[in-house]
């Protein structure tokens, strides 16, 4: 399974095709509508947010609702277009037109000044419009069908926020995926404890007053994946690796960790490995979950915890960074046009999907997947396989 997104952040639409999906498999527009619902949440949000009012339509690959195997195309329209017809248009201007809001002063933070060098655009409008997180909804129109496929196998991902501006939700080990999910809910940032949701709130609504951002860190959690899903064999075939790329490749992602992550390079071994047991009803399992279900490039059968670290968004709309205009040469502010203040709560959104995508195509690597049903067996068949192992 793979997927290829097209679309600018103000042009005509964003596209989705999803290429190696099984056939006859169940996908309603509306899964993937309320995962897009989702992505446009969260408070910090900017005023595009209250412009789009994203749902797909699915052009190609379903038929009264179920998958044909071929691939399976989704758009998205963008309502801002008709605000932005004339500068994003595809044919030639008109002899002695003049292009608006040419952009020749490269925000730092974003690719504007690297995608210029790299492609001799020196309007960079034309790189800040594809690297724009707007193609983030693509990607989780993508990771919606790939939730779907998941849950069919009696496989949950969710992801919530985990910490904003050094505000962190409470950790609770215990919870399932589906708890995890209804607590999430609309909001995705996971308030465990009322008392944490406000100042979370309260730091964004500062930022947003005094024209800064901030940024903090997504958790995405995954259960019921069986052990020995990715392989050890080869590199670009390890699960941890595919799930840590995917997450440092959403926009304005600075690192990844699983389970304790970062905090083994100042445990003992023995604070760091899970021990394996085993009884009659699960079969082998671990007692602790301490390196997030992943173990020599494949899932142990204990949940995948994986986070993510979001820096704070670059443009500032009262504190724009310093600049060089690439006309002039001269010193000068970012240019700003509009902005969120803090997207943590929409990235959560964002990297659940981009995760499921991961571990769908690996499910459906790892077993015959041509047909939705076979792969549900192929499954079902391992899972007790490994029971009695
Ligand atoms: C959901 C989401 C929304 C974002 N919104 C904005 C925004 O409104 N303004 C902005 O300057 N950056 C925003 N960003 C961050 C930029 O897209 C990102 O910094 C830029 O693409 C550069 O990528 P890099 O930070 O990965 O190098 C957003 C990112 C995400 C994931
Ligand atoms: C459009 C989305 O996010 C955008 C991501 C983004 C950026 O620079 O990444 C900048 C803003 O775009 P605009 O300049 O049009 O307001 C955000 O609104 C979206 O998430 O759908």
């Amino acid at each position: 399974m793979r997927y290829l997104t097209a679309g600018e952040s103000h042009g005509k639409q964003l596209t989705t095709i999803i290429e190696g999906l099984p056939s006859q498999m169940e996908l309603k527009a509306e899964d993937i509508n309320e995962s897009l619902r989702r992505r446009q949440g969260g408070h910090g949000r900017g005023k595009r947010m209250q412009i789009e009012k994203d749902t797909v339509d699915i052009t190609s690959g379903v038929r009264h609702g179920y998958t044909l195997g071929s691939p399976v195309s989704l758009v998205i329209h963008n309502d801002d277009f008709k605000h932005w017809t004339d500068i994003m248009g595809a044919d030639p201007l008109e002899d002695g037109a003049k292009l608006r809001r040419v952009v020749t002063k490269p925000r730092p933070g974003h690719a504007d000044l690297n995608g210029g060098l790299k492609y001799g655009h020196r309007d960079m409008r034309n790189v800040l419009e594809r690297s724009s997180a707007r193609e983030t909804g693509a990607r989780v129109a993508a990771g919606a069908v790939a939730k779907s496929l998941l849950e069919q196998l009696g496989i949950y991902v969710t992801g919530y926020v985990k910490e904003i501006a050094g505000i962190r939700a409470e950790e609770k080990n215990d919870l399932t995926a589906k708890e995890r999910a209804e607590i999430s809910g609309d909001s995705p940032v996971m308030v465990l404890d009322s008392n944490v949701e406000q100042p979370m709130m309260d730091a964004i609504d500062e930022a947003k007053k005094v024209g800064d951002s901030i940024g903090g860190i997504c958790e995405v959690y995954v259960e019921g994946l069986p052990a020995g899903i990715g392989s050890y064999v080869h590199y670009d075939r390890k699960l941890d690796s595919k799930i840590a790329a995917s997450v440092v490749s959403i926009n304005a992602f600075k690192g990844v960790e699983f389970g304790i992550g970062f905090e083994a390079a100042r445990l003992n071994g023995s604070e760091v490995h899970d021990e394996i047991a085993w009884n009659e009803e699960d079969g082998y399992h671990r007692t602790t979950n301490r390196l997030g279900g992943l173990e020599g490039g494949m899932s142990t059968g204990m949940p995948i915890i994986v986070r993510g670290v979001m820096k704070p968004i670059p443009t500032l709309m009262k504190r724009p960074l310093q600049s060089v205009d690439i006309e002039s040469k001269e010193p000068f502010k970012a240019t700003v046009e509009r902005s969120d203040a803090c997207a943590v709560p929409a990235a959560s959104v964002v990297m659940e999907h981009v995760v499921a995508f991961e571990i769908a195509k690996a499910v459906t690597e790892q077993f015959s997947s041509d047909r939705f049903p076979q792969l549900k067996q192929a499954i079902d068949q391992y899972r007790e396989e490994i029971r009695c192992f």
